[in-house]
């Protein structure tokens, strides 16, 4: 996951790939409350793992269920949950559980539902944002039926207080009525919780007011189902839990795939899975038919969210279906504008807002009123990042309409604010497919964690950039300049990948003695061969890993040094390693340290940096580090060797060290690593576009 302030995606020019989805958070949250309230253990395959199911998980520990994680590496997504049977221990009850539930609706929403009703004492809040979202109607419905709950903060919105009732307290004989028109999680909450009192009789609940977000009571009944429930729907008015209806765990269970995160890779594939082809060799063509391939759901799903299937096909996808797969490929382009009500799919509907980028006209979805009191004021946040890439917006109380930019020199670079909102951060990726062929910058990357962490690196998985586009920042010096440590923070900062050049040598001797190749002239083609099979990983925190092993310190011993200068001689080794380090350039970015990063292996970087400090300091640096491993040095040895190695690195042929012409020189001797790091990022910054759009927009506010 990126957790660095901000993630710059450049220009994107193609798609294609499978990419294996996380499970569905609606089902992952059911099922574990579901679960928790049976008797036995479920197993519980595929669950999501992320904020809004850990804060559901951490909240069912506190009530007394085990939960036990699989310790199988190829199923580490399988729980197995057993069920407190309807009953709350009775140390449990006793006491007076804070549950903190994040900004999680399927968490709050059916838990205050289910408390209220098990008996015992809780608090439930959330974040900031959780407190702004509505309950008033799910807590009037509870009251009316005897429960107690009180507000801790504003009247309507959590934080709760739940106090304990018994059965005997409540009045079950009435139809319990629950608005429908703010949230369908209210009308969920009651359908999975009733079970636990409605044994003697029958239960009916009546929704007021139009029932929204419908499809994810057919998730809710659905599952109650699978869990021994069969609720009687009549037109989506009224509710019926039958007499002596109790939860049966169907002991093991599958989570499907995520339908509203299928929404992103849908619209990836409409939009930049295109055929195209090339002059192939004889005067030849190749075709290339891309498509995207998404795993785990299919068009059979019980989520909601898998209409937006039709709505993509409206706007132009060709889409393919099987069981647990959709193969999505560009069909009409541009795509087409619609007209739609959005109301069964509200959160799959804001990737249609992102595809309305990318359509020959306006495109209006309606009736998405509750789109205003979900994870931020989605209405407001979309019409004002879509303006930031120079759409039209109009913003209605319940509807959005969007007009793309009208050509190419009409697109800006934008940093888009992301509200805490991982759906806004999805969708606007979307945009780097820009016909202007601009990065986009979302802020706080890392709020996908709601639902989909890997969102980001599956998404990166599945595209190609535009050539060229893929930035890298070189920072090359001499010897203990502190490269390594400046380059690593920058990486880690833009959370770019890492290339420590100078390494590679070290690398190539070991993976070679190890495979038991002499590094000689007669073997040059052999280490060549197995250098392009060698899988090189450098870590934020400075280790090395090949093929997953670190070998950070075996890298770093006398004999690998002296294997590291003999194949460093050898043309055919330094060639592999020149193409090995071009393929380091990956999306998003790539920070390279060395001695030859911007003058040979990346010339037309966009930043080179040149760090240096002066000889005393750098031998002060390299004596504090050896003696701190224990390793005895004097300073005036350290500073002749340093500078003797100076003069070789500086004076010899082939890629000597030095300066690239367009390189900045940065000198770190009097300042800290930080105020070094700082400076390099603050020279990045200066060479985005995002920079120049924040200062027009705020001449021109
Ligand atoms: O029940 C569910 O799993 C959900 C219902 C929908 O909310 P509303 O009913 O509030 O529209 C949806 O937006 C949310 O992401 C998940
Ligand atoms: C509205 C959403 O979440 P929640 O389950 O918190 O309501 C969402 O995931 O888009």
């Amino acid at each position: 996951m990126f957790t660095t302030a901000f993630l710059d995606i450049p220009a994107l020019q193609s798609a294609n790939g499978e990419v294996q989805l996380p499970g569905s958070k609606s089902i992952s949250n059911r099922v574990l409350l579901l679960a928790a309230l049976s008797q036995g253990t479920t197993t519980i395959h595929d669950l999501l793992d992320s904020d809004d199911t850990q804060v559901m998980l951490k909240a069912l520990e506190q009530l007394g269920c085990a939960v036990v994680r699989s310790t199988d590496p190829a199923h580490l997504n399988s729980y197995h949950v057993t069920g407190l049977g309807g009953h709350l221990a009775p140390a449990t009850a006793a006491r007076t559980l804070q549950l903190f539930l994040g900004n999680a609706g399927t968490a709050m929403r059916p838990l205050t539902a289910a408390l209220a009703l098990l008996g015992g004492n809780f608090e439930m809040s959330g974040v900031a944002r959780m407190h702004e979202r509505p309950i008033g109607d799910l807590v009037d419905a509870l009251r009316q039926l005897g429960c107690r709950i009180d507000y801790l903060g504003n009247e309507g919105y959590p934080p709760l207080r739940i106090h304990p009732v018994t059965t005997a307290q409540l009045h079950l004989q009435t139809p319990i009525p629950v608005r429908g028109d703010v949230s369908s999680q209210f009308l969920t909450a009651l359908l999975m919780a009733l079970p636990l009192v409605g044994r003697q009789q029958d239960v009916t609940i009546e929704v007021m007011g139009e029932l929204i977000s419908k499809p994810y009571i057919h998730i809710t009944l659905e599952l109650l189902q699978r869990f021994g429930i069969a609720v009687k729907n009549d037109s989506w008015q009224r509710f019926t839990i039958p007499a002596g209806s109790h939860y049966q765990s169907p002991r093991e269970i599958h989570v499907e795939a995520d339908a509203s995160s299928a929404s992103y890779f849908i619209a990836l594939g409409a939009i930049a899975a295109g055929k195209s082809s090339k002059p192939g060799p004889n005067n030849s063509t190749i075709h290339i038919d891309r498509s995207v391939k998404v795993l785990g759901v299919g068009a059979q799903s019980i989520q909601g969210d898998i209409r937006f299937v039709d709505a993509a096909r409206a706007m132009g996808a060709a889409i393919t279906s099987g069981p647990n797969w959709l193969e999505i490929r560009r069909g009409n382009w541009p795509l087409q504008a619609i007209d739609m009500d959005c109301n069964h799919i509200p959160d799959a509907a804001m990737t249609l807002a992102a595809m309305a980028l990318y359509a020959n006209g306006t495109t209006t979805l309606r009736n998405i009123a509750s789109w205003r009191v979900k994870e931020t004021d989605r209405l407001a946040a979309m019409a004002t990042e879509l303006r930031k890439l120079g759409a039209t917006v109009e913003e209605g109380a319940d509807y959005i309409s969007i007009t793309p930019p009208a050509d190419r020199e009409a697109w800006r670079p934008a940093s888009i604010h992301t509200y805490d909102d991982h759906r806004v951060a999805m969708c606007f990726s979307l945009a780097a497919f820009n016909p202007a062929g601009v990065p986009v910058r979302i802020e706080d990357p890392k709020c996908v964690a709601k639902t989909f962490p890997g969102y980001f690196e599956a998404l990166f998985s599945a595209v190609r950039p535009v050539p060229g586009s893929v930035p890298v920042i070189c920072v090359d010096g001499p010897t203990a300049s502190g490269k390594g440590t400046v380059a690593s923070a920058v990486a880690a900062a833009l959370g770019y990948h890492l290339l420590d050049s100078g390494a590679l040598y070290r690398i190539t001797g070991l993976a070679a003695t190890r495979a038991g190749i002499p590094i000689d002239a007669d073997h040059a083609g052999q280490i060549a061969a197995l250098i392009a099979q060698l899988d090189i990983t450098f870590t934020p925190d400075q280790r090395v890993l090949l093929d997953g092993e670190d070998i950070s310190l075996a890298i770093r011993s006398e004999e690998a040094g002296m294997n590291a200068s003999l194949g460093s001689a050898l043309p055919a080794v330094r060639q592999a390693l020149v193409q090995m380090q071009h393929d380091f350039r990956q999306l998003p970015g790539l920070v390279a340290d060395g001695r030859d990063m911007g003058t040979v292996i990346f010339p037309l970087a966009p930043l080179k940096i040149y760090l240096t400090a002066s000889a005393a300091q750098r031998a002060q640096r390299r004596h504090k580090q050896l003696i701190e491993k224990g390793i005895p040095a004097t300073i005036a040895d350290l500073r002749a060797d340093l500078e003797a190695r100076d003069a070789r690195d500086m004076n010899r042929a082939t890629a000597p060290l030095q300066a690239a012409q367009d390189a900045l020189l940065l000198d770190n001797s009097d300042i800290t690593v930080e105020e070094a790091v700082a400076q390099v990022l603050a020279w990045w910054e200066k060479r985005q576009p995002f920079a120049a759009v924040a200062a027009h927009s705020q001449a021109s506010a």
